[in-house]
């Protein structure tokens, strides 16, 4: 009897869906002007733009996987048993995902296995001066410990949005994956937690170009569109709910994230507790490999710990 799609593929589906109408409240904020920015402490900002498109994300998960584990960025209690307005519910899953061939070791998973990372608004530091395209939304859906399935969503593309999907195993979808430039390397990294480690680090990869933008999901773009080899980022900062969708993209594409020693982050739901991402990002496009990448990164790191 044909089982229908599998829960991966569906949650992968729903989070296309959800993230276009959590894009369009971002934009209407931006449109209206009224950001209402706070601070929640050391410079780390969020704006009505940021709770507005949680809610909506969160709501409509909840109500259509009860069971799923959702692990979000901001602290609202609100979305946790909203009604959910008919405009936000989850409608229209794109047949192309629904129609994946999922992996064998995914196709029996079931929704207390997942945990979906939330990241309503990604580069709102960028957000709220007006650079919007570091602005993208990242929904990463997690099985146990990693991070299969994957959006990072642009809510100002062309003014009507894009979403960048991928399931690995499986496929990548939304853009056409491009090569970095056979010249020389280009490293992209931080605009807006730039410091003097992060710049003493840059420093032991060139000659080489740095593109320097906001926003995990925006830095992980700019490799899977060819424009940087990659993405470079050796303090603490960036959380699970930064890394979780980029990575699954990106793996999904044949690329790799992980830490300053090569090892990937757990997102299984017990990292709720503590979400922050200790020992960096580094991600490699697909052509990059990466264990040469990281042999690089690590002499630098010995050599920054002998002149320190
Ligand atoms: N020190 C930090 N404090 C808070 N968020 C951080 C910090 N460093 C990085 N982030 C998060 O990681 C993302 C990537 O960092 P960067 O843009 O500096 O490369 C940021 O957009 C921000 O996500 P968010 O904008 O969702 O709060
Ligand atoms: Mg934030
Ligand atoms: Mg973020
Ligand atoms: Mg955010």
């Amino acid at each position: 009897m044909a089982q229908g799609p599998a829960l991966v593929c569906r949650l992968l589906a729903s989070s296309v869906s959800v993230a276009h109408k959590a894009g369009k409240i971002i934009r209407d904020v931006m449109q209206k002007g009224d950001l209402g920015i706070i601070d929640k402490g050391e410079n780390d900002l969020q704006t009505e733009a940021d709770r507005s498109a949680q809610r909506c994300i969160v709501a409509s998960f909840k109500n259509l996987y009860p069971n799923v584990n959702i692990v979000a960025e901001e602290v609202d209690k609100i979305s946790q048993n909203l009604d959910v307005p008919a405009d936000w519910l989850i409608t229209d899953l794109d047949p192309k995902i629904l129609d994946l061939e999922c992996p064998k070791s995914l196709q029996g998973v079931t929704e207390d296995q997942v945990t979906i990372w939330i990241d309503p608004l990604d580069g709102t530091s960028e957000f709220t001066k007006g650079l919007i395209d570091h602005v993208t939304i990242l929904i990463g859906v997690c099985v146990n410990d990693e991070a299969v399935a994957g959006v990072i969503y642009q809510p100002f593309w062309q003014n009507r949005g894009r979403a960048l999907w991928g399931l690995v195993g499986s496929g990548v979808g939304g853009f056409e994956l491009k090569e970095p430039p056979q010249t020389k390397k280009v490293y992209v990294t931080t605009r807006s937690h730039y410091d003097k480690a992060i710049e003493k680090f840059i420093d032991g990869l060139k000659p080489c170009e740095i593109i320097r933008v906001g926003g995990a999901g925006n830095k992980v773009l700019y490799i899977l569109e060819g424009k940087a080899h990659a993405y470079v980022y050796p303090s603490a900062g960036c959380k699970r709910w930064d890394t979780a969708a980029p990575e699954a993209v990106l793996r999904a594409a044949g690329g790799e994230l992980t830490d300053v020693y090569g090892n990937k982050y757990s997102y299984s739901k017990e990292n709720e507790k503590d979400p922050l991402n200790k020992y960096g990002v580094f991600a490699t496009a697909p052509s990059y490999n990466h264990t040469e990448f990281m042999k690089l990164i690590c002499d630098i790191q010995s050599k920054n710990e002998k002149n320190d």
